[in-house]
C-alpha cells in the first residue's frame, strides 16, 4: 500500500518544463486531453481486478469485430481453443513418451512403446501449426477491419455534429482525445487474441498439472506472479509517463514541423527564424530525452526484481518436483511433463497478465471513443422535419438573438430584417458587428438563442436541417482550398450529383476561372496542392475565382458571399459584384457581406450592423442622404482614401 502510494506520488509529479518551452508557448502546453483522466485507472489496476474487467472489456471490441467480420472472429476463437486443446492433449502424449522411454526393457522396445505417441505428437504438432497459422490469418484480416470501421464511425459522428460542438473546446477535447480509439481497438483484437491463447494453454497445463500432482499448480502461480506484475509495472510507469510527456512531445513536434511548414518557409530564412527554433528543439528533445532514460532505468530494475523472485519460485518448483520423485510420490517420466507443463504454463501465465494490462491500457482509448460517440450522438445535426420552400418569397428574422456559449455578450441582439427573394442584400459593419454569424444563422448552421428565422412560414426551429443546406450555397472569407484537382475544387460545390459535361467549364467561366482551366499545366485536371509532385499553387485572387466557380456550380438558391472579392485586382472587383448582381436575375437570393463600400452600393438593401445590432437599413442612396447616418460615414471614409470628389 505504501509502495503503491510512493509510486503514484512520483508519477503524479508534473514534468519539468524546459526553458524553450516556457519562452515559446508562456509554460507548459497541457492541452488537458480526456485521456489524461485515464491515469489513475491504470495505475489502480490490480491483478484481480483487471481479470475481473476481462469480460467488459472484451465485449465492446468483439461486438466490433462481429459488426466487421464474424467469419474471421469465429475462425480466430475456434482456432484458439483448438490450439488449447492440442496443447493438452500435447502434454499429455509427451507424459505416454516419457512413460514408454522410462519403462523397464530394452532399448528397442522402449522405442517401439513410445512410437504411437511420437507420432501422435507429430501430427498434433502440424494442427497446431495449421491451426496457428489460420488465427494469424484471421486476425490480420480482422484488425484492419476493425480499426477501419472504429475510424468510419468516428469520422461520420464526428461530420455529422453540429458546428457548435466542433467550436466548443470540451467537445473538441473528446474528439481529439478519441481519434485514438480506432487504433486502440485494432490493438485490442491481437492482445483479445494473445489474452485467449494464453487462458487456454493455462488451462491445459493447469489440467495436466493438476492429474499429476495439485500441490505443483500454486508453484506454477508463483512462478509467473513476479513477471506479471514486472509487466504491468512497465506498462504502467510507460502509460503514466505518456499522459505526462505527450504535451511536451506535441510542443516539441510543433516546433519541428514549424521549421519545414510552407506557411513559415519566408520568414524562417527572411528572418532567420529556422537557427532560433532549432535551439528550441533541441533544448525541449533533451528535456524528454532525459525521461526516457529514467524510465530504461527504472524497467531495467523492475525487470531484475520480478527476474529473481521468478527464478526462486522457479527453484521451488523444482525442488518440489525433486522431493516428490525422492520420496517416490511422482515417477521420473511424470516428473519430465509436470517440469515442462511448469514452463508452459508459467511463460503463458506471464503473457497472459501482460495482455491482459494491455487490454487494460487500450479499453482506456476504446473507452474515449465510445464517451464521444455518446457525445456526438447527443449534440448530432438532427435529421427529418418540414421541407423548406424553395424559392420562398421572403426570409424574416424575428427577433433574433445569438450569443455564442463561451461568450457573455450576445453576437446577435434583437435582429429583426427580411430578405426579399430575388434581390441582393448587403451586411456592413465593423470587425466583430456579426454580420458573419448572421450569415450562419442564415445558412442554418447555428439556431437562434431568442427569437425565429423563417423560410416562407417555415420556421428554421423545425425545418429539415439538411434540406436548408440544400438550398444555401457560401462563400466564406475563408473558404476551404481544397488540396485537389481543379475540376474536383469546383465540383465539390455539390459532390453528391453526377457531373453532366460542361458544367464545371460553365461555373468557371461565370468567375473567370476558366483562364486557370487553359493557362495549368494539365488544365483542369491540375492538382492545386504544392506539396505533392505536379501540384500548382495558385494565388490568393485566383483562389477566390476558384471559390465563386464552386458556388456558381452549386446551384443553391440563397447564396452568401462573405468577403468575396478581398483579394481581387480592382477590375476582377467590379466584374465580380456584376456577376453577384446577375444572380439575382435567375430568382435567387444573394446576401453579400463586404467591406468594400464601392462594390455593395448597388445593393437592393444594405443592412448596417454596429455591436450585435441592426442599426440602419435601406439602399444606398436613402443611406447617403441620411446626415449623419453610420452608412454615410463609413462610405465618406472610404471615398476619402481615394481622393474622391464627395
Ligand atoms: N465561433 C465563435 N465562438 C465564439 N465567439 C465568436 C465566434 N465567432 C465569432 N465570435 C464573436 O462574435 C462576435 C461577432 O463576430 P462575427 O464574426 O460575426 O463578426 P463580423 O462582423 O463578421 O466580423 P468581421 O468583419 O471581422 O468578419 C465577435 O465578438 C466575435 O469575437
Amino acid at each position: 500500500m505504501r509502495e503503491k502510494k510512493l509510486y503514484r506520488r512520483a508519477w503524479r509529479a508534473e514534468p519539468p518544463i524546459s526553458d524553450s518551452e516556457r519562452e515559446l508557448f508562456g509554460g507548459a502546453l497541457r492541452y488537458d486531453f480526456g485521456w489524461v483522466k485515464h491515469e489513475y485507472a491504470v495505475l489502480d489496476l490490480k491483478p484481480l481486478a483487471a481479470v475481473r474487467a476481462l469480460p467488459q472489456l472484451l465485449g465492446s471490441t468483439l461486438r466490433l469485430a462481429w459488426e466487421s467480420d464474424p467469419r474471421a472472429l469465429l475462425t480466430v476463437g475456434l482456432t484458439e481453443i483448438g490450439q488449447g486443446m492440442a496443447q493438452a492433449v500435447g502434454l499429455l502424449l509427451t507424459n505416454e513418451v516419457l512413460q514408454a522411454l522410462f519403462a523397464p526393457g530394452t532399448t528397442t522396445e522402449r522405442l517401439r512403446a513410445a512410437l504411437p505417441a511420437l507420432v501422435a505428437a507429430g501430427v498434433l504438432a502440424v494442427v497446431n501449426a495449421v491451426l496457428a497459422s489460420l488465427s494469424t490469418a484471421g486476425t490480420g484480416r480482422l484488425e484492419p477491419k476493425v480499426e477501419r470501421l472504429a475510424t468510419e464511425k468516428y469520422l461520420r459522428r464526428a461530420a455529422g455534429v453540429e458546428l457548435e460542438a466542433v467550436e466548443d473546446g470540451a467537445f473538441r477535447k473528446l474528439l481529439d482525445s478519441a481519434q485514438f480509439g480506432a487504433l486502440a481497438a485494432r490493438n485490442m483484437i491481437g492482445a483479445c487474441v494473445g489474452a485467449l491463447n494464453g487462458v487456454f494453454t493455462i488451462v491445459a497445463a493447469a489440467g495436466v498439472l493438476t492429474v499429476l500432482h495439485p500441490a505443483l499448480l500454486p508453484l506454477l502461480v508463483l512462478i509467473a506472479l513476479p513477471r506479471g506484475w514486472g509487466a504491468m509495472h512497465v506498462a504502467q510507469r510507460r502509460y503514466a509517463s505518456r499522459m505526462n510527456w505527450i504535451e511536451h512531445e506535441r510542443a516539441a513536434r510543433l516546433v519541428n514541423n514549424l521549421i519545414t511548414s510552407r506557411e513559415s518557409a519566408k520568414e524562417v530564412r527572411v528572418h532567420q527564424v529556422g537557427r532560433y527554433l532549432l535551439d528550441k528543439f533541441h533544448d525541449m528533445a533533451e528535456t524528454s530525452e532525459a525521461e526516457q532514460t529514467r524510465l530504461a532505468d527504472g524497467r531495467a530494475i523492475t525487470e531484475l526484481i520480478a527476474a529473481a523472485f521468478s527464478g526462486a519460485a522457479a527453484l521451488a518448483t523444482y525442488a518440489a518436483l525433486g522431493a516428490l520423485l525422492v520420496t517416490g510420490r511422482m515417477d521420473i517420466a511424470m516428473a519430465g511433463t509436470a517440469a515442462l507443463a511448469v514452463r508452459t504454463g508459467s511463460a503463458s501465465l506471464s503473457a497472459l497478465i501482460t495482455h491482459i494490462n494491455t487490454l487494460h491500457e487500450e479499453s482506456l482509448y476504446v473507452r474515449d471513443l465510445d464517451r464521444f460517440t455518446a457525445a456526438a450522438e447527443a449534440r448530432a445535426i438532427p435529421l427529418g422535419g418540414t421541407p423548406v420552400p424553395d424559392f420562398p418569397e421572403k426570409i424574416t428574422f424575428e427577433n433574433v438573438t445569438f450569443r455564442y456559449p463561451d461568450r457573455e455578450q450576445p453576437a446577435l441582439r434583437d435582429i429583426c430584417l427580411t430578405l426579399t427573394a430575388g434581390s441582393v442584400v448587403a451586411l456592413v459593419g465593423a470587425n466583430g458587428s456579426g454580420k458573419s454569424t448572421l450569415v450562419k444563422i442564415l445558412a442554418g448552421l447555428h439556431q437562434p438563442g431568442d427569437g425565429r428565422v423563417l423560410w416562407g412560414d417555415t420556421d428554421l426551429a423545425e425545418a429539415d436541417r439538411l434540406d436548408i443546406f440544400r438550398h444555401v450555397a457560401v462563400l466564406d472569407q475563408d473558404f476551404q482550398r481544397w488540396p485537389f484537382t481543379l475540376r474536383t475544387n469546383i465540383r465539390i460545390g455539390q459532390p453528391e450529383r453526377t457531373d453532366e459535361p460542361g458544367r464545371v467549364e460553365r461555373a468557371a467561366a461565370y468567375s473567370g476561372a476558366d483562364k486557370l482551366g487553359t493557362t495549368l499545366p494539365r488544365g483542369y485536371d491540375t492538382l492545386l496542392a504544392r506539396q505533392f509532385r505536379h501540384g500548382s499553387e495558385l494565388s490568393g485572387g485566383q483562389w477566390q475565382t476558384v471559390g465563386q466557380a464552386r458556388f456558381r456550380y452549386r446551384e443553391a438558391n440563397l447564396v452568401i458571399a462573405d468577403e468575396p472579392t478581398s483579394a481581387l485586382d480592382p477590375e476582377a472587383e467590379i466584374q465580380s459584384f456584376a456577376r453577384v448582381r446577375a444572380l439575382t436575375e435567375e430568382g435567387r437570393t444573394v446576401v453579400l457581406v463586404s467591406h468594400r463600400m464601392a462594390g455593395i452600393q448597388s445593393a437592393d438593401v444594405i443592412h448596417v450592423r454596429h455591436e450585435g445590432r441592426l442599426v440602419e437599413s435601406g439602399s444606398h442612396r436613402e443611406l447617403m442622404d441620411r446626415p449623419g447616418s453610420r452608412y454615410r460615414r463609413m462610405y465618406l471614409l472610404q471615398a476619402d482614401q481615394y481622393g474622391t470628389p464627395r
